[in-house]
């Protein structure tokens, strides 16, 4: 840190122990399992990412929302057998209710819209950004919260939603410099996975634990699938000829499989058309084996991913056309996605596209002599006044501590109010990058 410009002892900017106070065990100052400070520069990059999650958000004409992180337990107790619902970071408040810290945001937007009923004009275009967690066994060391940007659309049963919000997504991947070579969007609709489970019979109330278990094709050994599908009552044969269709990369070979009748395959030709009309081919992919975690998707599936597969999912999404009425609303056509802020800064990071964000400050002003303090106040408020930033030195500093703040700080100009200059009603301007320096008078400053 820098040098105490001459102060008395102690460290700069902090306080000497007084004599007095006892021994105090320190705290644990590092902030609890799992979860993250922000510190300056952290947060440079997170504000850096959120406005373009905004900008984003701002271009595609949709609306800021936001609700509690803390929400009735009951918005999130499915019973699909979701990770998510494992890690629940719930608890019953002093009020005995049943409380939970929100691990995604789509519950709160059904809950929302339920409320509003019909004082809302579909279609709704709604974005938000919200810190969500889960509660997770630190054994696997990973995070408990994480910000999400979710953008949602309501009322529109046409694919045409997905593809808008793929398109979102795609606008944001590059203005951030990420190109199709470096993500892709594997597609896919949880139609297909209906379609081949009624061929089988199975019972329709079988498909989110189906759905779920399916989620986990690529993180767990395939006798586990296997053996999980069979425990939920799939047979031999259906589990077979399910896992059979799951392998399908291509839609061509799907619709020979499924036929060309059914929904799953009409709803995806129209997004790959689609596709093509926003100019997003070559970032989308078919892949029948992508069902997301979340048990309520009813229709198309997404989900984005670094073609060098080193990093978990960076986003997903799909259509959730059941969930308002999970919750005793009546339903009305939904599809949005979740975006996570730790995966795409790994994937920055993998790039090289983290960018530098420095601290940017246009004015230092310091009084030269302790007596002019009040003059410096005037001088930062008349400059903040007309817009300009302004870091007002609060203390008695020495020239060397200052142009070291500047630097640091990456000011554009040091504002001095001395004596000398100030009895002429002047104070001296010096521009760091140039040198230049020059006395003007306060009215003329700008
Ligand atoms: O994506 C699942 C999830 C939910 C909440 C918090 C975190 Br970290 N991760």
């Amino acid at each position: 840190s820098s040098d105490n410009g001459g102060r008395s002892g102690g460290r700069s900017g902090a306080l000497s122990p007084s004599p007095v106070a006892e021994e105090v065990q320190r705290i644990d100052v590092n902030p609890p399992k799992g979860t993250r400070d922000f510190p300056p520069e952290d947060m440079r990059l997170r504000n850096w990412l959120f406005f373009h999650f905004r900008e984003v958000s701002r271009l595609f004409g949709f609306e800021e929302v936001d609700y509690p992180v803390l929400e009735s337990e009951a918005l999130f107790i499915r019973k699909a057998g979701e990770e998510i619902r494992d890690q629940l970071y719930c608890f019953e408040d002093r009020g005995n209710r049943r409380v939970a810290l929100r691990p995604e945001l789509t519950p709160s937007l059904a809950r929302l819209v339920i409320q509003k009923g019909k004082s809302l004009s579909f279609p709704l275009k709604w974005f938000a950004i919200g810190q969500c967690w889960r509660y997770e066994r630190m054994t696997r060391g990973r995070r408990r919260e994480h910000y999400q940007w979710n953008m949602d659309v309501l009322g529109v049963p046409e694919v045409t939603a997905e593809a808008e919000l793929i398109a979102s997504i795609v606008a944001f991947f590059k203005r951030i410099g990420i190109t199709e070579s470096d993500v892709g969007f594997k597609v896919s609709s949880r139609k297909v996975l209906q379609e081949v489970l009624r061929c089988y019979s199975v019972p329709e109330n079988l498909f989110g634990k189906v759905c779920i278990i399916i989620d986990k094709i690529e993180k767990i050994p395939i006798d586990e699938i296997k053996r999980e599908l069979n425990a939920t009552g799939l047979s031999e044969e259906a589990t077979e000829g399910l896992l059979q269709v799951l392998s399908i990369k291509s839609l061509t070979k799907l619709e020979e499989i499924l036929g060309g009748a059914g929904e799953a395959i009409a709803d995806l030709k129209q997004l790959f058309s689609l596709a093509e009309k926003f100019g997003y081919s070559e970032w989308i992919q078919f892949d029948a084996s992508v069902v997301r975690g979340l048990a309520y998707y009813t229709g198309i599936v997404f989900e984005g991913f670094d073609r060098e597969g080193k990093l978990r999912a960076i986003c997903g999404g799909g259509r959730y056309d059941r969930l308002l009425s999970t919750f005793g609303g009546d339903d009305v056509p939904a599809c949005g996605f979740g975006f996570g802020d730790a995966v795409i800064v790994e994937l920055l990071k993998e790039k090289g596209l983290v960018p530098e964000l420095s601290l940017e400050v246009e004015n230092i002003v310091c009084a030269l002599d302790h007596d002019l303090q009040a003059v410096a106040a005037t001088v930062a408020t008349k400059l903040r006044e007309k817009g300009q930033s302004v870091d007002l030195v609060l203390e008695s500093k020495p020239l060397k501590w200052v142009f070291k703040r500047a630097a640091r700080t990456n000011a554009q100009r040091l504002i001095l109010v001395g004596n000398t200059e100030w009895q002429r009603g002047m104070v001296v301007v010096k521009v760091l990058s140039s040198g230049e320096q020059y006395e003007i008078k306060l009215d003329e400053l700008e």
